[in-house]
């Protein structure tokens, strides 16, 4: 059942059974209020792959359609694909979804093409990852991630948190796989994915000590064993029009506890090589096809935050002040440049040793990198501009009821009716203002890492030598005169 649908998603959560606690264990996920609308959204975005934007959306191959976060790239055009694909999700939550499946599908499709890499330590590993991307890409599952380790004492290694007790680690093998104990932090959207990709954990030392933590391997998200320990929800169960953006996106993020999980073999993709674990993600070029879907979604997150201003702006006619001009310009600014990246990677990419069309990773790499702290600054300026109005913000409810005229005269603005501008403005609110706003803020700055610290790597895979011979060869010439 290739490129499925919404209902198909649907169908595919109520039979599966996850153990989550959200204040006391969760009966059933798909009738749990914290999950209702983010779980419709995500149907839409299936539903959208049967619709005018099939073609977009998906591709033909031997007959059947698949979604085009699957499609492995040949050419510049093929990235072109992809991007239009995962601009087109994007576009629907205006970037506010942030583990649509195409994200950990770019991953997989890496990974798939790479089975040299993975045959240097097991012909099995290489099988595996093969076998495992077949199944994903025709059954459409939607997946998640973990990468991270309990936050107990930064001052020492993962393999050290809480005395070896805390991080995920490998406890036993056998002929049947390997059973893993200890916990993850976090996976976005575990209790609503079907499928939980266990990446290898960041970063090792590469020591022997680190052999039970290097591994890679996929479990259903309701495989016996695994418990799902949710944070509360930031959506309060108001109308779409009250909060416009958290009733329908909210993605909940849930500690993964591993208690003696039995993974199956076929299900392990690397096991025992600490330096490969680090290495995968680079290695196999599937770190440049997650950038390249990042990145265009963080490209249309930031059109929404641009767009978002200039309405606001223009409705309560703060338009004409140059600081207020400033402040959107800058936002489209960022936008273009993060389109800019996005091409530029398309054009300079190259066929890689595994054969598919990998994109430049320099202008992803630079967007990925800057974009965590810039995008603190988009809420910043909604604020700055909204001011009271943001605080100005009558229930739905209210706006028909005995208080609908006051509504509808003190809340006007220059360019729409009271209730309208309040809608615009609510949506300002879950933007910059509310819980949702709040973890939307520390979901992009921990995105990809600690950008601190991905600044540093950033630099240090950078060939500084163009821009010091630059230097050099100015100082020469003033040298000869
Ligand atoms: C909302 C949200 C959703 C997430 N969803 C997912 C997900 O779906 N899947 C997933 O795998 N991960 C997810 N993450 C985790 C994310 O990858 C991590 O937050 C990120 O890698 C940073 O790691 P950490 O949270 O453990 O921070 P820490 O490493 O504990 O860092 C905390 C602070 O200490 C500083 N610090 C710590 N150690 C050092 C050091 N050695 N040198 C210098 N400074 C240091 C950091 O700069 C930072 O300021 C999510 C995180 C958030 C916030």
């Amino acid at each position: 059942m290739p490129a499925r649908n919404g209902a198909s998603y649907i169908d595919s959560l109520k039979q599966m059974n996850p153990s989550v606690y959200l204040d006391g264990k969760v009966d059933s996920v798909i009738d749990h209020p914290a999950f209702a609308g983010v779980i419709r959204s995500y149907a839409d975005l299936y539903d959208m792959q049967e619709g005018e934007k099939q073609d977009v959306l998906t591709f033909e191959e031997n007959g059947s359609r698949y979604a085009t976060s699957f499609l492995v790239p040949k050419s510049a055009d093929d990235l072109v694909r992809r991007r239009s694909a995962a601009r087109e999700w994007a576009e629907y939550s205006g970037g506010m979804l942030g583990r649509t499946g195409d994200y950990l599908n770019a991953a997989l499709t890496a990974l798939s093409q790479a089975r040299d890499w993975f045959a240097e330590a097991d012909e099995q590993f290489a099988i595996n990852i093969e076998n495992y991307v077949r199944w994903a890409k025709e059954s459409d599952v939607l997946l998640t991630a973990t990468v991270g380790s309990p936050q107990t004492n930064r001052a020492v290694s993962a393999a050290e948190q809480g005395g070896g007790e805390t991080t995920l680690r490998v406890v036993a093998q056998d002929d049947s796989g390997i059973t893993v104990s200890g916990a993850r932090m976090v996976a976005t959207n575990a209790p609503i994915a079907n499928e939980i990709l266990v990446m290898p954990q960041t970063v090792l030392r590469t020591g022997v000590d680190d052999k039970p933590y290097s591994f890679a391997f996929a479990v259903p998200s309701d495989i016996e064993g695994l418990r799902l320990l949710a944070r509360r929800p930031l959506a309060y169960g108001n109308s779409e029009f009250d909060e416009p953006l958290a009733s329908r996106f909210e993605e909940i993020d849930a500690i993964c506890v591993f208690d003696n999980v039995l993974v199956p073999w076929d299900r392990v993709f690397l096991l025992g090589h600490p330096a490969k674990s680090n290495a995968m993600l680079t290695d196999t070029g599937a770190t440049a096809l997650m950038a390249h879907q990042s990145v265009t979604r963080t490209t249309v997150k930031t059109e929404f935050f641009a767009g978002l201003l200039v309405e606001m702006a223009e409705t309560i006619g703060i338009d004409r002040y140059g600081h207020i001009q400033d402040d959107i310009a800058q936002a489209i600014m960022a936008a273009t440049m993060g389109r800019s990246a996005l091409r530029a990677a398309e054009v300079d990419g190259k066929i890689n040793e595994y054969g598919f069309f990998q994109p430049d990773m320099a202008p992803l790499a630079a967007i990925r990198t800057w974009f965590p702290r810039y995008f603190q600054t988009l809420p910043e300026t909604i604020r700055k501009f909204g001011a009271s109005g943001l605080t100005a913000l009558p229930y739905e409810s209210d706006m028909s009821g005995e208080i609908a005229g006051d509504a509808s005269r003190y809340l006007q603005s220059k360019t729409l009716p009271g209730r309208d501008r309040v809608h615009l403005f609510n949506m300002g609110f879950d933007a910059a203002v509310s819980s949702f706003a709040g973890r939307q803020g520390l979901y992009e700055y921990y995105f990809h890492g600690d950008p601190l610290r991905m600044a540093s790597a950033y630099l240090a895979s950078t060939d500084t030598s163009d821009y010091r011979d630059l230097v050099e060869r100015m100082l020469k010439r003033t040298r000869e005169f």
